[in-house]
């Protein structure tokens, strides 16, 4: 039995009922017991006492959209556009990976996640047992989907979609619970609609949520009109893809009809502005996705198209550039983008029911930020000092599944040093090759 409390902290719960507690929490094993003004009664027993003077706990934050193992290709190509730097700079570099640096890639992106306060996140790629072993190591909780082109030979399809069947099956519900599972079509551009069909089929056979790049770019909706007659939310729903639960990343270009139908799908979005931005891919209508009843949620996307995977970055781009594009200052106000990084994130994976607030019940994936800092004083709105003035840096602390993961700035379960180094080589390796 583990238990965990923590005296004189300021909580940020994302709790409607009680938003800031200024007070005490305690954790046993993996799951909040008591958050409250008042001292907990009777006193836990044999418990580690944290004094949060300081401190400031809020939920981990969750990324709803990651390649983990294209960290390795951080500034490798900027200032392209979506098709040039996706067709012409990242499959070439992608296709030379090995093994080896999926892995440095992936545990570069998981240093990194940690140390800047993600508990949670979503991933597409290629070879997800790699980046599985590293979330199981690293104590991070992933949603892990082997992602799948379908620009190949018949039998090349059959062979990926059987492989993320198989990663799929063999992962669900594996690292004492932390990883979940999904399938993937990559995008509809690059999945031919008899594949798409093939892979909703299996995501029924096995039970399994799926997710998808959609509508990223407006070249990208008149690619499909062009080829299919349909904008991508109806030639979606026509292939069936909304009858499981579904995540789409981007939802960039929307009319009202595709919001419309979203909304009645229970379609969930993640929106990652800073690669909407880099990519000069347009701003997705998020004020609208949010009056539909849409979930929205925030993702990095990869560390190529970011540059970086901190999920404050995107909490604080999706509450100013709303207000940019609008000329509505109330646009997504500062605790809607902190919901967006933590309920709405819980929300858009499924698992609102344990993650995202913290509450007697839930989940024990929390995180402390130094508050002890210039940028956060004078000590007001915290909720607003954590939307335009923090960023992943001032994390100090990381907790998941109530076990402490990063503590003081430094990551417990994985060798910082060494990942780094082997980061740097495989990148060189990727070059020469
Ligand atoms: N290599 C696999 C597919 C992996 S899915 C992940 C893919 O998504 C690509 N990717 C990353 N970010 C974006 C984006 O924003 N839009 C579209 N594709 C992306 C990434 O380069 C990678 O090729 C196959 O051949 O089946
Ligand atoms: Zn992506």
């Amino acid at each position: 039995m583990n238990r965990l409390w923590i005296e004189n902290g300021i909580f940020v719960t994302m709790d409607e009922q009680q938003p800031v507690v200024k007070g005490h929490m305690v954790v046993e094993n993996d799951r909040i017991i008591y958050i409250g003004e008042a001292a907990p009664q009777p006193e836990p027993e044999q418990a580690e006492r944290l004094n949060g003077q300081g401190l400031l706990f809020m939920p981990g934050l969750i990324n709803t959209h990651a390649h983990s193992a294209m960290s390795l290709l951080r500034g490798y190509s900027d200032d392209e556009a979506l098709q040039v730097w996706l067709e012409q700079k990242m499959w070439p570099m992608e296709g030379r990976y090995t093994d080896e640096d999926a892995h440095w890639g992936n545990s570069l992106a998981a240093l990194e996640m940690l140390k800047s306060g993600t508990t949670t996140f979503v991933d597409m790629y290629d070879r997800m047992p790699i980046l599985a072993k590293v979330v199981e190591q690293s104590g991070l909780r992933g949603v892990l989907t082997r992602g799948v082109i379908g620009l190949c030979s018949p039998e090349e399809q059959t062979a990926k979609l059987e492989e993320a069947k198989q990663f799929a099956k063999e992962w669900n519900n594996q690292a004492d619970g932390r990883i979940r599972t999904m399938l993937s079509p990559h995008a509809p551009y690059t999945c031919p609609p008899d594949y798409i069909e093939r892979i909703v089929a299996a995501a029924h056979e096995l039970d399994l949520p799926l997710h998808i790049h959609m509508s990223e770019s407006a070249a990208e909706v008149q690619q499909n009109v062009n080829d299919y007659g349909t904008r991508p939310v109806e030639h979606l729903d026509k292939l069936g893809f909304f009858s499981r639960p579904s995540l789409v990343a981007h939802a960039v270009h929307l009319n009202d009809e595709e919001i419309a139908l979203m909304a009645a799908r229970g379609v969930a979005v993640s929106h990652n502005p800073a690669s909407n931005l880099k990519l000069a891919s347009g701003v997705a209508r998020v004020p609208a996705l949010l009056a539909a009843g849409v979930t929205v949620s925030l993702g990095t996307d990869s560390a190529a198209s970011n540059n970086n995977l901190d999920v404050f970055d995107e909490i604080r781009l999706a509450a100013l550039i709303h207000k940019g594009v609008s000329g509505d200052p109330t646009a997504v106000p500062a605790i809607e983008a902190l919901r967006m990084g933590t309920v709405y994130g819980a929300r858009a994976i499924w698992q609102e029911d344990q993650l995202g607030v913290l509450k007697s019940g839930m989940k024990a994936d929390f995180i402390a930020i130094d508050i002890d800092q210039p940028h956060f004083y004078p000590q007001t709105d915290m909720i607003s000092h954590l939307v335009y003035s923090g960023s992943g840096r001032d994390v100090k602390h990381v907790w998941i599944d109530g076990r402490q993961v990063v503590k003081s700035g430094t990551c417990l379960l994985l060798d910082e040093e060494k990942i780094k180094a082997e980061s740097q080589r495989s990148f060189e390796r990727l070059l020469g090759r």
